[in-house]
């Protein structure tokens, strides 16, 4: 069935959506609440991870390229799988991370939650029930490459609510 919002050009145009950023940025706050607002499926990358990718950082140690491809590669078969929109909450840290998920969909637009390192950790460790410990903040700020001018996308900082950060990126995607 197409919906008026589809006809209107408002939900196919954009195509899967991966909301990349550390630990602590709200990839998983802000992946939901705009694919709420968008109308389209979500996914958490969190929920993809192997168990041992789990356990290592449950212990407290990064992962390496190594764990991280096989990871990469399932989150990326879910965004081949929506071709006509979703949203990925995805860390795809590095560059190269993004070059394989714009391997299995191709024109992939990533959402860059960035914003003072200070902030970000203090979100982290204030969160509670999650896997991920607050010493591995670090390393996932070492790992951080910023999207490059050529990657499709935008950045925005989490300073914002988690209401305008949604408005601004669904504008954005939108424009
Ligand atoms: N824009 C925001 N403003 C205030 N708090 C936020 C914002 N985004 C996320 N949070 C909070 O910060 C913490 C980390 O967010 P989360 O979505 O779990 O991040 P990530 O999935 O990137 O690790 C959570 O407690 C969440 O409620
Ligand atoms: O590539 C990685 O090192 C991990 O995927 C990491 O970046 C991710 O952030 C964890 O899955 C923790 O989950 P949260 O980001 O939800 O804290």
């Amino acid at each position: 069935m197409t919906t008026a919002a589809q006809r209107d050009g408002l939900v196919d145009a954009h195509g899967p959506v991966v909301v990349m950023g550390v630990s602590g940025s709200g990839k998983s706050t802000v992946g939901a609440a705009l694919a709420r607002h968008l109308g389209v499926p979500f996914a958490d990358a969190d929920d993809l991870h192997p168990p041992a990718n789990i356990a290592k950082m449950s212990a407290g140690e990064p992962l390496t390229d190594e764990d991280r491809w096989p990871w990469l590669d399932v989150v990326g078969e879910w965004l081949a799988a929506h071709p006509e929109g979703g949203v990925m909450s995805c860390s795809a840290l590095r560059r190269a991370y993004r070059d394989r998920l714009r391997s299995w969909a191709p024109g992939l637009r990533f959402v860059h939650l960035d914003g003072e390192a200070s902030l970000i950790a203090m979100r982290q460790s204030a969160r509670e029930g999650h896997f991920m410990p607050p010493t591995l903040q670090a390393s996932q700020q070492r790992a951080l490459e910023a999207l490059d001018p050529d990657e499709p996308g935008v950045r925005v900082d989490v300073e914002a609510t988690v209401e305008a950060l949604v408005a601004t990126v669904a504008r954005d995607l939108n424009a």
